[in-house]
């Protein structure tokens, strides 16, 4: 998909409820289904819900990994702010 949100609305799914988008280098990624199946388990996903965890998500990952859920997670990306 690619749709284009901004942080505000990205900030709005903050829960698994509301779906618990998060966003990493600009990409949005749509986390609700993948929460009980994360290997670094759901409450740390948790935290991020709404923001921007790209320093979080490079601490523990590499980019084969991102490659990998990106067509099952991804949602689409930011917009600049500037643009609105
Ligand atoms: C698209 C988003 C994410 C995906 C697809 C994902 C996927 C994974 C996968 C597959 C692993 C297993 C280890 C590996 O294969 O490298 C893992 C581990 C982990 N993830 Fe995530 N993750 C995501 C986001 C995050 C975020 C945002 C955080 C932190 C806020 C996080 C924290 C962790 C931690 C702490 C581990 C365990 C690392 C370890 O045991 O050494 N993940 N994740």
């Amino acid at each position: 998909m690619s749709d284009t949100f901004t942080t505000k609305q990205v900030a709005e799914h903050n829960t698994v409820e509301n779906g618990l988008y998060i966003i990493i280098d600009g990409s949005v990624y749509k986390m609700d289904s993948f929460v009980d199946e994360h290997p670094g388990g759901a409450k740390i996903l948790k935290r991020v819900g709404g923001k921007d965890a790209s320093k979080q998500f490079w601490k523990y990952h590499n980019e084969g990994v991102l490659k990998k859920y990106t067509p099952k997670l991804k949602v689409g990306t930011v917009k600049e702010e500037a643009k609105l």
